[in-house]
């Protein structure tokens, strides 16, 4: 069998366990440690995929469960998949729906065969199970795609972890099986386990002996502080095959995704970038600016001085105050724009100081300079 996902380990850093590789996909290959867009319904939201790949976007991210609702998989298979669909050549990675059923339905019943639940649009009953999520990504024809698996909350029992755990494995097993298309897609287990570090062990030993070709730590980023998230990858990222990718989802801010690289991971997707640009607050290497705040009204610098980014090369403050204050839709594309170019050049510098075995300093002064307390 042909492995469609493939990932090549170029270094260690010396000064930190963080990995410097290139992920192989069918549709290109991509350095890590690599940030991910966030494209819930097929796009990211306001940017085109010419600015995408213009700031260096390799792999984007699509819901699953959102695809499945509007426009539905049957349409989207009928364009020739996803890439032909939203007009992106490069990688995309979908998730298995699992993280909306819980994270958008109050009302949810989880039971063995799978998970019944209500449409957030029209209130619907809806069932989503292993074959029935594989199914959607075989038809959606990302080339990365996700394991259906149980999301808990935090805090969860161990009680209830522990039988969590142990039915996500069984899930992953039948989307092993329901699978169509091994050659062309490669379909990732999610680790989970919560904060309890034997049942993360137990959750990652039944995923590495089904061999998949990459893997996610899931569970996190869920509420939890970011020292038990830390703590967590500390003994989880160890526990996964050193020449596979390490994903993390739903991360992160920048000082989650160094942390996340200095402890292994080697992907990371969130909707922080574009869903705070459109509410109009930026992140810059001096930390969040609020621009709508009266003290940008008469500032003509850039959003970012250190940012050579479309909108720092061309937009002040002020004006970009003014759009958002004016509810221009031009305001929060030039804000999404610099936020996600921000996080993709964020990783551009993780993978420097990798090559320069120079990590740990690199969070140093980025700390300081972004103002983050020294932990
Ligand atoms: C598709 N399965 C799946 N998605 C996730 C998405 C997440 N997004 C966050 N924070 C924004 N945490 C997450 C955890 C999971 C998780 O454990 N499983």
């Amino acid at each position: 069998m042909t492995t469609p996902i493939r990932f090549e380990l170029i270094k260690t850093c010396r000064q930190t366990g963080a990995r410097l590789g290139i992920l192989h996909t069918p549709h290109g290959s991509f350095e890590t440690p690599m940030f991910m867009p966030v494209g819930t319904l097929a796009t990211v939201k306001t940017l085109s995929p010419e600015e995408l790949k213009e700031m260096g976007a390799g792999v984007i991210l699509s819901n699953t469960y959102h695809l499945w609702l509007r426009p539905g998989h049957d349409i989207v298979e009928e364009a020739g998949g996803l890439h032909a669909f939203m007009n992106w050549d490069r990688g995309i990675l979908t998730d298995s729906g699992g993280f909306q059923v819980f994270s958008l339905s109050e009302f949810r019943r989880i039971e063995e065969e799978g998970v019944y639940f209500r449409n957030h649009l029209n209130g619907d009953k809806l069932f989503l199970s292993p074959e029935k999520a594989v199914e959607i990504q075989n038809a959606l024809g990302a080339d990365i795609i996700m394991a259906f698996d149980e999301c808990p909350p935090y805090p969860a029992t161990y009680e209830y972890m522990k039988q969590s755990i142990e039915r996500t494995s069984r899930w992953a097993e039948r989307c092993l099986k329901a699978h169509r298309r091994p050659n062309e897609q490669g379909l990732f287990g999610i680790v989970q386990g919560g904060e309890y570090e034997e049942l993360r062990r137990q959750s990652a030993r039944d995923l590495v002996s089904l061999d998949f070709p990459g893997y996610a730590v899931g569970g996190l980023s869920v509420g939890e502080p970011k020292e038990v998230m830390n703590r967590v990858l500390e003994f989880t990222t160890p526990l996964l095959p050193a020449d596979k990718p390490r994903y993390l989802m739903g991360v992160g801010s920048p000082d989650s995704l160094i942390d996340g690289a200095i402890r292994g991971i080697d992907m990371f997707d969130c909707v922080l970038p574009t869903r705070i640009g459109r509410n109009g607050t930026v992140m810059t290497s001096e930390g969040r600016v609020v621009i709508k705040n009266a003290q940008y009204a008469r500032d003509f610098s850039p959003l970012d001085p250190n940012c050579d980014c479309y909108t720092c090369r061309n937009y002040t403050r002020a004006y970009i105050r003014h759009l958002i204050k004016c509810d221009e839709t031009f305001g929060i594309r030039l804000t999404s724009y610099h936020n996600v170019y921000f996080l993709i050049k964020l990783m551009e510098q993780v993978r420097q100081a990798i090559r320069e075995d120079r990590l740990a300093d690199f969070r140093e002064e980025f700390f300081e300079c972004y103002g983050f307390n020294k932990p």
